[in-house]
């Protein structure tokens, strides 16, 4: 529900025209009808599971006092409307309608706002673009999985919040001051157009890989809902920063170039204009040589794993886009964080063997993590593993295959099997990686990985990183890899050092 005492807008006002030329004072908008009340606008859409169109009867019942919904919307509550008249809004695309009527609704955003997407660092790029201006002194905010983090802050259900919580959020963040705000743009918001109505200056692109194909069908659709930010968010005369070395950078940089925006290629070649010349480990960090028009600059950043370079310099890329002096922002980035659960040492060993907790939930992000740590063990890697449920099968045996191909050893175990049979997941993924120790229970597969660590090997736990909660049907179960690692090690050692 949107809506705040005594406010009212026309249908006008938001940007929307009735059949017939009705008009209506609207008092709030929904998108949920349960959510509607009296004056409501509920907007009916075309769902995934339903029509929204099959919910007017109901809003219409709890005083809504427009509609606005598509064609099909329409015809499935003809009956309704007819015997119950209100002003109807068909639109043939009702998300975007709806997107454009919450920015008129709430009025408000922060002025300088930049978005990323990619299958992997969303999170850490919208996060480090929030710490980099937090450093500069902006009042700064990141929005996405981790929820509304920085100046201001909010718990999020979703990575991009359906269109009227977002809004919503934009218009409080703006009253409260924040000028500058850095959003992950997900493949389903972007499709859905839930954030079609932000106003941006820049964005980010981080990479392609499989997931969500559940959702998407194919990789080219996905391709092309992650396309939609520079195709149809991003104005012509915003900043598109995007990573050259991901295969389908080149693309998007064409999509980008085609609208006219100017684009910042990152990457390693010679083509890109943030190019990252040399990346050297170090125990507790990296050093990163990097040119910006051409003018070497180096720094030493305190986060580990090698593809953390791709997301600050995505980050840094957008920081310039959005207005600062690429000598203060690069001055800044040796004070970057790590976002929670992205490669965090959360434990270590009495034998000095370390425990790290990562995000990775795709096959891409599972090699890379792995490959990432690599550099910093001296004996065998190992993992704990598991896959969603509820969401693309089909990455399942290809992450068993990319933890077969970077680590010594593997516990396979759930994540958040949702609806489906765990032990049928566990079995897709086993199925790629047979070697593996099949662990259901993840507070045991992660005791008896950190029981197998001699000294000089390493334990990364995957899929899980910042997530509390370990979904099984409909309920939550506290659930925090970090903490399963150190009572492990407590266990075990009789300390957590
Ligand atoms: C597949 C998907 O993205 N679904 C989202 C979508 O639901 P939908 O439109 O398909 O809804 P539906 O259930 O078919 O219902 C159709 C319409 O009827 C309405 N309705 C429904 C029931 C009722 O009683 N009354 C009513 O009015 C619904 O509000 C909806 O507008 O819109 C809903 C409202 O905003 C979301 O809650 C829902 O998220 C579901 C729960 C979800 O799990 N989404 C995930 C996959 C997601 O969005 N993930 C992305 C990416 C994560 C990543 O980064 O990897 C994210 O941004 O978080
Ligand atoms: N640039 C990158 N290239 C490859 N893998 C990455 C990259 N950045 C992060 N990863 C991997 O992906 C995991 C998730 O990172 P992050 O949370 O930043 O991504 P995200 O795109 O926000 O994910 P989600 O789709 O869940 O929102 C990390 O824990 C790491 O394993
Ligand atoms: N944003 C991702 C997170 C996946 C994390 C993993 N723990 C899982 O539940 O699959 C998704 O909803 O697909
Ligand atoms: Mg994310």
């Amino acid at each position: 529900m949107a809506g705040s005492a005594g406010k009212t807008a026309s249908l006008a006002d938001l940007g929307l025209a009735a059949r017939g030329g009705a008009e209506a004072r609207i008092t709030g908008v929904s998108l949920d009808s349960r959510a509607v009340r009296e004056g409501h606008l509920f907007a009916a859409l075309p769902g995934t599971r339903v029509h929204g169109g099959e919910f007017i009867t109901y809003a219409l019942r709890m005083g809504a006092g427009a509609v606005l919904t598509d064609a099909a919307g329409a015809a499935i509550a003809a009956d309704a409307l007819a015997a119950h008249p209100v002003p109807l809004v068909v639109a043939e695309d009702p998300r975007q309608a709806l997107a454009y009527a919450a920015a008129l609704w709430f009025a408000a955003q922060p002025d300088t706002m930049v978005a990323v997407t990619g299958t992997n660092g969303k999170t850490s790029v919208a996060s480090f673009t929030r710490q980099i201006w937090a450093a500069l002194d902006h009042p700064a905010a990141s929005i996405g999985t981790t929820g509304v983090e920085g100046a201001f802050s909010a718990p999020l259900p979703h990575t991009t919040p359906d269109t009227l919580t977002l809004h919503r959020l934009l218009a409080a963040m703006a009253d409260d001051g924040v000028t500058h705000a850095a959003m992950e743009a997900s493949s389903h918001g972007l499709d859905q157009r839930r954030m079609d109505a932000v106003r941006l200056v820049a964005a980010g692109y981080t990479n392609l890989s499989q997931d969500h194909l559940d959702y998407h069908g194919d990789m080219d659709s996905y391709f092309t809902a992650k396309a939609g930010l520079f195709a149809r968010l991003l104005p012509d005369d915003g900043v598109a920063v995007i990573n050259f070395d991901d295969p389908r950078g080149a693309d998007m940089a064409a999509i980008a170039r085609a609208r006219g925006q100017r684009v910042i290629g990152v990457g390693q070649g010679a083509d890109a204009d943030l190019r990252l010349l040399v990346q050297r480990a170090e125990p507790e960090g990296q050093i990163l040589r990097f040119s910006w028009d051409g003018r070497p600059h180096q720094v030493r950043l305190g986060l580990i794993g090698a593809f953390q370079a791709e997301n600050v310099l995505v980050a840094a890329g957008l920081a310039i886009a959005a207005g600062d002096a690429p000598e203060r922002v690069f001055a800044v980035l040796p004070r970057l964080t790590t976002v929670r659960g992205r490669m965090s040492h959360v434990a270590t060993r009495a034998n000095g063997a370390p425990v790290f907790v990562d995000y990775a939930h795709t096959p891409a992000a599972v090699a890379t993590a792995l490959a990432a740590l690599r550099p910093h063990v001296l004996g065998r890697l190992i993992c704990v593993l598991g896959a969603g449920g509820d969401r693309d099968r089909a990455k399942r045996p290809l992450m068993g295959h990319a933890a077969a191909a970077h680590a010594d050893g593997i516990y396979v175990t759930d994540d958040n099997p949702r609806s489906e049979d765990p032990a049928a997941i566990r079995a897709a993924i086993l199925a790629a990686c047979p070697e593996a120790t099949e662990v259901g229970d993840r507070a045991e597969a992660i005791l008896r990985a950190v029981d197998a660590l001699g000294p000089g090997d390493a334990l990364l736990i995957l899929g899980k990183g910042h997530e509390t909660g370990q979904i099984v049907g409909d309920t939550v179960y506290p659930f925090d890899d970090a903490e399963q690692a150190s009572i492990a090690v407590a266990a075990l050692d009789g300390t957590d050092r």
